[in-house]
């Protein structure tokens, strides 16, 4: 797993590092680690031309040095200090030792200099950046997003808040964060997961001094130690019984797709139960359909309730009567529409429900969700005692406990019709295996994003793409090779 932290967290553990190594150590290291990353992006440096935006914190230090050693590399790197009274003075001495030069933001030709870069190096802000940019920072940042070059930020896109992504005006928008000692948690949520691009970390030694952190990100072989294969003792029974309460007799596809899902995350059984009963049944013979109430459709170990169900008195009945079962419950799309009003149904249960929002669906419970999403979702899950899983850019699960993930899989293809009852069939699959709520719902967030990453590949995806692509998914989270693809990547 991949710890997130917060600046805070981050300050505080560098404090004893800070302490027990020669001045300006850590720089060295991070400069260091900054350079290799830029020279391994612009393939050769000789003759290259590199510009370092330059604020007056450590940040702008880090700049400078790494400047200076693509300097000595051959590169033709000027720095464009926002403060020239209080850019880094060893750094400085180090750039213009290295035949770097030096300019001030607001001199004739920066923009131009900018334009023509094959590398812009954001220096501005890091950690200690505090609030919107200010104006020459942030002329700066939109020279740096016209031009052709190579955009790569120094520990965090400067405009963006290191710890929870928000980003207040304007930004500067990375191809490439090089990030030191950990991950900050602005990097990979809200906006600020856009402005960070491909996130580089580099090892400066903290991580002996890092908390235990409290936001983690999945990653390949976390999902695939959470979807074990069955063994031969397993029959269908005992990979967990998973039922669905989805869609309508006109609307039958959020049945059909949620059904589906389910099955291919894990195929053991899968029982429906609902409206949409003759679509679900057509299209999966495999599925136990009944057209009755949940009641009626057997023993199961997890319930899926909501997409397309409806709103209306016979959809809260169903509702309530899946919340009044002693299993877990994935409560999604519709049925979270009614649990906003009723809020009561999901505080009074004892086993795990699990809640899967996007914005809109959130805001219904009180409040929108706001600039902090981490913050936001474990709000809500303490309020009701429910896992959040708020969709979006970095989809967030939040546990009641105060444990989160934050989703590192995805594209922006998934945004399209029918993809939320896809990953409410894989959801309510993996609790139904008896994972803990929060790891199933991380996990098949994790498994959704990789499968649209894979259906993408081939071109527009829909829903029912994600659908079939799922088993191929599944073997690549466990590192199987699949056919016909000509990578291992994302
Ligand atoms: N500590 C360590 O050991 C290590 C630290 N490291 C590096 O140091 C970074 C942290 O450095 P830091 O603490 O000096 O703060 P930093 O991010 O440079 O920002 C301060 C500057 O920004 C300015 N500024 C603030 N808000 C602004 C705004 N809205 N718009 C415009 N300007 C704004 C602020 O101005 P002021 O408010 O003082 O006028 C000041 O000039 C960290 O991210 C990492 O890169 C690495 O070398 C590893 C070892
Ligand atoms: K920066």
């Amino acid at each position: 797993m991949i710890g997130l932290f917060t600046a805070d967290e981050v300050r505080a553990a560098e404090a004893p590092l800070l302490a027990a190594t020669p001045p300006g150590t850590l720089m060295q290291r991070a400069a260091t680690g900054l350079a290799t990353v830029c020279a391994r992006l612009l393939g050769s440096t000789y003759g290259r031309r590199v510009v370092l935006l330059v604020g007056g914190g450590n940040n702008g230090g880090d700049a400078l040095f790494a400047g200076a050693s693509l300097a000595g590399r051959g590169a033709r790197v000027t720095a464009v200090l926002l403060d020239p009274q209080r850019a880094h003075p060893a750094g400085l001495a180090a750039l213009r030792r290295a035949g770097g030069r030096v300019a001030a933001a607001g001199d004739r030709g920066t923009d131009q200099l900018i334009a023509r870069a094959d590398l812009v190096l954001d220096g501005m802000l890091g950690i200690g950046g505090r609030g919107g940019l200010r104006p020459d920072a942030a002329e700066l940042t939109r020279a740096a997003a016209e031009g052709a070059g190579i955009t790569v930020a120094v520990d965090v896109p400067s405009g963006v808040d290191a710890s929870t992504g928000a980003v207040d005006g304007v930004a500067f928008p990375a191809m490439h964060t090089v990030t030191f000692g950990a991950v900050k948690r602005g990097l990979v949520v809200g906006e600020g997961r856009g402005h960070a691009g491909r996130v580089h970390l580099v090892d400066i030694g903290l991580a002996p001094h890092l908390p235990p952190p409290g936001v983690r990100q999945l990653t390949d072989p976390d999902a695939a130690a959470r979807l074990e294969p069955p063994s031969a003792g397993d029959d269908k029974y005992s990979q967990g019984v998973v039922g669905v309460v989805a869609g309508s007799a006109t609307y039958p596809g959020a049945g059909v797709l949620c059904t589906g899902a389910a099955l291919r995350t894990r195929p053991g059984l899968v029982r429906y139960a609902g409206a949409a009963a003759e679509g679900v049944r057509a299209a999966w013979p495999e599925a136990i359909v009944t057209a009755g109430r949940p009641g009626e459709a057997g023993r199961v170990q997890a319930w899926v309730v909501g997409p397309g169900m409806g709103t209306d008195d016979a959809a809260r009945d169903v509702l309530a009567e899946v919340l009044a079962t002693d299993v877990p419950v994935l409560v999604d799309a519709d049925a979270l529409t009614l649990l906003a009003r009723e809020p009561g149904l999901v505080r009074r249960r004892s086993a795990p429900t699990v809640l899967t929002p996007h914005d809109r669906e959130f805001e219904r419970f009180g409040a929108p969700v706001g600039a902090d999403r981490i913050g936001a979702a474990r709000r809500l899950a303490a309020e009701l005692g429910a896992v959040v899983l708020l969709k979006g850019d970095g989809t967030v699960v939040a546990d009641p406990d105060g444990t989160a993930f934050v989703n590192g899989t995805g594209t922006a293809d998934l945004a399209t019709a029918g993809t939320g009852d896809v990953l409410s069939g894989i959801a309510g699959a993996l609790l139904a295996t008896g994972l803990p709520a929060a790891e199933a719902a991380a996990v098949a967030a994790h498994l959704h994003g990789r499968t649209g990453q894979l259906a993408a590949r081939r071109g527009p995806l829909i829903a029912g793409d994600l659908v079939r692509r799922l088993p191929e998914a599944v073997g690549r989270v466990r590192g199987i090779p699949v056919d016909g693809l000509g990578d291992s990547g994302a």
